[in-house]
């Protein structure tokens, strides 16, 4: 289970550059099922807006010019997106002149804007048709994306989210009265409103897959992802974007793009910081714990109530994880917008969640594979905020050494080992 542990201001997640006032905390937390008697101190800094990419060539607008309409650059100025990030600098030329393209940079590197930038420079604003499709693996990441897309559009075309948990009988109807420009669908929603023939992917010109390796890797939704990019649309009438912080095998993947007509035969491999995966500015931490056993991580609802006992009046601690229904899932993940919070979730928060002001994750379990400790650790550092140093601490037992050590050699950083007495403070 990751613990992101942050002070974070909506405005930060919305508004990119925005700084609010933070105060400097140091939270005490007795763990709870194994650690029994210790209190762990956790640490919440606050932290200033860092000049992006200072030393960029060039700005956004002049990046995009001609390509992208200009009310839609205007916007992104005012939201903030002046200087382009690494990887926008690097893909926004190639997926501006129509290329196909697999996106493959850190997490927090600013993936979204640079196929969100594509998109809008695609469309028609004039006609009334479906004509781009985001595909992401949770309604989270799926909000997320659709809020980004609607502040760029402002009132220029109209973008829907089709989410699971959704009222997909009410948006069947209106997608066949109104279709929107752009679609942001994950893959169970979307595979059922083509079936149930709302709209076609036909006049689809641009679709992206977000997390792609995360979508390909879940049994459950590989068949129907194989449809959307082939027998719903073909890949010769559209631009595909592939995108993701992680993508295992890339070659192979590229080969298979093609091979499988996904993409068109010149797609390009974009890949930012390919020796170093991991954000260089995080700094990780372990603390190995005795008593624990591994793969026997507490139950979320046992460390949020335990949590919300120990913090009742001064922070907020949430929780967002699978089992909860989707009313509550949204109202935790529009909470985690608004104010100082304390999240504890499952790994549904691990991939795309945008909140840039998350200081520090607590890994409560050892994540399985490297590529989930990548995403879970890339949910801190993030963008404008990314030059700051970040923490990522990780309980472990004595047997996961190894697995740790097999995880740092195959993402290439280094951890340290906390000494417990330093990170906790015996208080029985
Ligand atoms: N050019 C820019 N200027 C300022 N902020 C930016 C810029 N581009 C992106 N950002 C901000 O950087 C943060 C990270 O961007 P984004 O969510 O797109 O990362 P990502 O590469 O998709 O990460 P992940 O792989 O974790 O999903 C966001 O808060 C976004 O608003």
């Amino acid at each position: 289970m990751a613990v992101a542990a942050a002070m974070a201001a909506a405005a930060a997640a919305a508004f990119p550059g925005y700084t609010p006032p933070l105060p400097t905390t140091t939270f005490n937390i007795t763990p709870v099922t194994h650690l029994g008697p210790f209190t762990l101190r956790l640490h919440v800094r606050p932290r200033r807006a860092a000049a992006i990419t200072a030393a960029a060539a060039a700005t956004l607008r002049e990046v995009c010019a001609g390509r992208v309409p200009d009310h839609v650059l205007q916007r992104a100025e005012e939201v903030g997106y002046v200087v382009p990030t690494e990887v926008q600098e690097q893909s926004l030329p190639l997926l501006l002149s129509g290329q196909d393209c697999i996106l493959h940079a850190q997490t927090g590197s600013g993936k979204t804007l640079a196929y969100l930038l594509s998109v809008f420079s695609a469309i028609d604003f004039s006609r009334s048709s479906v004509q781009a499709l985001v595909v992401v693996p949770t309604r989270e990441l799926g909000i997320q994306v659709t809020k980004v897309a609607r502040l760029l559009a402002a009132k220029a075309c109209t973008v829907m989210a089709l989410l699971d948990g959704g009222m997909l009988k009410r948006q069947k109807s209106w997608v066949k009265a109104e279709p929107p420009a752009i679609i942001v669908a994950t893959v169970p929603s979307l595979c059922q409103m083509v079936e149930r023939r709302a709209f076609t992917l036909q006049s689809i010109r641009v679709l992206v897959i977000d997390e792609v390796d995360f979508i390909f890797g879940s049994s459950k939704q590989v068949s129907s992802l194989r449809k959307i990019l082939t027998s719903y649309s073909a890949a010769s009438s559209r631009q595909t974007i592939f995108a993701s912080a992680s993508i295992p095998q890339h070659n192979r993947f590229l080969h298979d793009c093609i091979q499988h007509k996904w993409t068109k035969g010149d797609v390009v491999h974009v890949h930012v910081n390919p020796v170093q995966p991991m954000p260089s500015h995080l700094c990780h931490k372990y603390v190995s714990e005795r008593s624990k056993k591994a793969g026997n991580p507490p139950s979320t609802s046992a460390v949020v109530e335990f949590l919300r006992n120990s913090y009742k009046g001064s922070l907020d601690v949430l929780l967002l994880e699978e089992d909860m229904n989707f009313n509550a899932r949204a109202a935790s993940f529009s909470d985690v917008k608004g104010r100082g919070f304390m999240l504890v979730s499952t790994d549904i928060a691990s991939r795309g969640f945008d909140l840039p002001q998350t200081s520090h994750i607590y890994n409560f379990d050892l994540p399985k594979t490297a590529t989930d400790y990548l995403h879970r650790a890339g949910r801190t550092g993030r963008e404008p905020f990314s030059r700051l140093e970040c923490g990522v601490t990780t309980l472990i037992t004595e047997d996961e050494h190894f697995v740790l050590q097999r995880f740092q050699n195959e993402l290439k950083f280094h951890c340290e080992e906390l000494p417990l007495e330093s990170m906790f403070t015996l208080t029985s």
